[in-house]
């Protein structure tokens, strides 16, 4: 199988490239899969159908090695011609990504938490605003100036579910939303007898791992699938 490789080395945390490869491939390909440095997809269209593109991203102390590969079955499309259209997709993507990810350096961040109690996850359900009202996301928000994003963890839960959360380690890549923030999810403890109540949200959510996809995530949220469910 004809493999095809790019890299470039960015001057930005590695969860962030990944965030800037997954926004980028996603204009090209359907997402197959999103780790926490790592993203898989395929390509749709002729002559590139079945072909695999696979973005890594791997932190070194001179920054961030992206490396984006392309396979594909060999055969009528492993042509000159189609390996040098390869070869410039995944350049384009590695380069891409490195430019991205360092102009997204000082982007705005909203924190996620994920809360994980009996091999649950805690989602609530938007209420505001209109567009998105209905849909369900993980408690957090905006990391206000000033504030660290464990700050607005801790913050964001409290006004959200009126307890007190101790914010841990970072789950997943960075995910680049429309407006330009960074979607950045952390792991959350809460103490044993707390019980949230949905203050400002239509309502909450315990989901086991095969109840994950019963509900309408933001599309962002959406990305992150893979790495809630290995969570749980
Ligand atoms: N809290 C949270 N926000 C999310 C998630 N996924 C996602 O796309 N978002 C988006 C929705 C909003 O556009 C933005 C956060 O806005 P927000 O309304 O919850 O937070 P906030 O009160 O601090 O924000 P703001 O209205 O003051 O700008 O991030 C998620 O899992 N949790």
């Amino acid at each position: 199988m004809p493999v095809l490789r790019a890299t470039a080395l960015a001057h930005a945390p590695a969860r962030t490239v990944t965030g800037a490869l997954i926004e980028l491939a996603a204009r090209r390909a359907h997402l197959v899969s999103v780790a926490d440095f790592t993203v898989e997809a395929l390509l749709p269209r002729e002559p590139f159908r079945a072909a695999r593109l696979t973005g890594q991203c791997a932190q070194t102390a001179a920054g961030t090695l992206v490396t984006c590969s392309f396979s594909w079955v060999g055969g009528v499309v492993d042509a000159m011609l189609t390996r040098t259209s390869v070869l410039s997709i995944a350049t384009s993507l590695a380069e891409g990504a490195k430019a991205r990810a360092e102009a997204l350096a000082d982007a705005p961040v909203v924190v996620g938490t994920v809360i994980v109690r009996d091999r649950r996850i805690l989602a609530q359900q938007r209420a505001f605003p209109d567009s998105v009202a209905g849909l369900w996301e993980l408690p957090g928000g905006r990391v206000e100036p000033g504030e660290t994003d464990a700050d607005a963890v801790h913050r964001e839960c409290d006004e959200e579910l009126g307890v007190g959360v101790q914010p841990g380690e970072r789950v997943g890549p960075d995910v680049v939303l429309p407006s330009g923030k960074l979607l950045r999810i952390y792991r959350g403890t809460i103490p044993a007898d707390a019980t949230p109540v949905a203050r400002e949200h239509k309502g909450l959510r315990w989901l086991r791992r095969d109840e994950l996809t019963d509900v309408e995530w933001l599309p962002a949220d959406r990305i992150l699938l893979d790495c809630l469910v290995d969570l749980l």
